[in-house]
């Protein structure tokens, strides 16, 4: 499903009210009001407590969302984390809309990648990568509730089930459509002999500091941005990049560049690896198409079984550029032919498919 932009309701849910122009807006009456008793559940909302807001950049923070009855919950997620991309529906409760979010795997538990680690009552946490939208309805509501604050959730929703031979993946990202791929790295962590390859395009450094290509040389990239980074590092930076400094660890890196470290430990032990490479506009590194076709992987295509995949998720702009258009038809959103960048280029078998 692409990011932005599109109808996020199942019918069988609520009932459609309206559906808006360019926004293409959905507004609807929910039939089910939250469910204080149920665990996180596809029919009826949930209430969630924000326990926690982690500032990523100066337009999106990572949200963590408890819920006590955390049995169940761990239960009925952890088949979802093995093999899904999945997301969750959020209420913007005065305005009865709702929007999808992706969870990001908690990193912090190799073993059990779908949970945190640590305290008990952490299993059930649910923690969301959101970017606040200009004008945007729920992103913005969101971005301005306090601390302990309720949120409503449904789900989870599964946007796509990867191959049980899946072999090797290869994941376009557009800004916050790094958490479905963080989603398949951990996933993907389980599976013998897998590799993964994370592209991610950024407009802007501060969504990913710190973030070196895996086959790149940190010195350089250190040298070819020095004002950037060395405003970033305290010479009277203003006050949204001096909160981001403070939230950066000591070795200089942003929360979802650490994160994506440690997915890369955790893909070692079974793996070929994760690699994950960065692109980001205003540094004028953009992705290319010979950075897709040189991960292509030409000779082992040929003799190696197992299904290859390469993903693409962001905004709507980036889904479009890379794979073509998805398409509305009967009310509901399908692929639609390949097109875009990748549709031009010789694929050696690998499928594609646009979150
Ligand atoms: C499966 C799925 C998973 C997702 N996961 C994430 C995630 O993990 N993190 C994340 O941040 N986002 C995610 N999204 C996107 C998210 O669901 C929302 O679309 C996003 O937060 C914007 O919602 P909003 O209500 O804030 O903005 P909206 O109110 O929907 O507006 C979006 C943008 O369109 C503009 N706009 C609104 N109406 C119009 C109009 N009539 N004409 C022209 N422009 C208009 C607004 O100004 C704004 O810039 C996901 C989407 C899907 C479908």
């Amino acid at each position: 499903m692409s990011w932005f932009n599109t109808i996020l309701f199942r019918p069988r849910t609520g009932v459609l009210f309206a559906i808006g122009g360019g926004g293409a807006l959905a507004r609807y009456r929910f039939k089910s009001s939250s469910n204080s008793d149920a665990p996180l559940n596809p029919h009826s909302f949930t209430p969630y407590t924000l326990v926690d807001k982690q500032e990523v950049s100066s337009t999106s923070a990572i949200f963590t969302l408890r819920n006590l009855k955390i049995e169940k919950e761990a239960e009925s997620l952890k088949e979802v984390w093995k093999r899904s991309v999945w997301s969750v529906q959020v209420k913007q409760p005065q305005l009865q809309i709702a929007r999808a979010y992706t969870p990001l795997p908690n990193t912090s538990l190799p073993s059990d990648p779908g949970h945190h680690g640590g305290d008990k009552e952490q299993l059930g946490d649910i923690r969301l990568l959101i970017r606040q939208e200009e004008g945007g309805e729920v992103s913005t509501y969101l971005h301005g509730l306090p601390d302990k604050a309720t949120i409503d959730l449904r789900g989870p929703n599964i946007e796509l089930e990867l191959p049980h031979d899946i072999k090797e993946v290869m994941f376009l990202a557009g800004g916050t459509g790094i958490a479905p791929a963080m989603q398949i790295a951990q996933a993907m962590s389980r599976r013998t002999g897998s590799r993964m390859h994370i592209l991610w395009a950024n407009r802007r450094r501060e969504e990913c500091i710190g973030g070196l290509d895996d086959t790149g040389d940190g010195t350089e990239l250190v040298r070819s941005n020095g004002g950037r980074w060395r405003s970033l590092l305290g010479l009277g930076q203003p006050a949204a990049e001096q909160t981001l400094v403070e939230t950066r660890s000591a070795k200089g890196k942003g929360v979802i560049v650490q994160e994506l470290d440690l997915l890369k430990g955790q893909s070692r032990a079974q793996t070929r690896g994760l690699h994950v490479h960065y692109f980001v506009d205003e540094e004028k590194k953009l992705m290319k198409p010979g950075d897709v076709a040189r991960r292509l992987g030409l000779e082992e295509t040929e003799t190696e079984r197992g299904s290859r995949l390469i993903l693409v998720s962001g905004p709507d702009g980036f889904i479009e550029h890379w794979a073509g258009k998805k398409l509305w038809i009967g009310g509901r959103e399908v692929q639609g032919p390949l097109g875009g960048v990748l549709g031009q280029m010789d694929l050696k078998g690998w499928s594609v498919y646009k979150l």
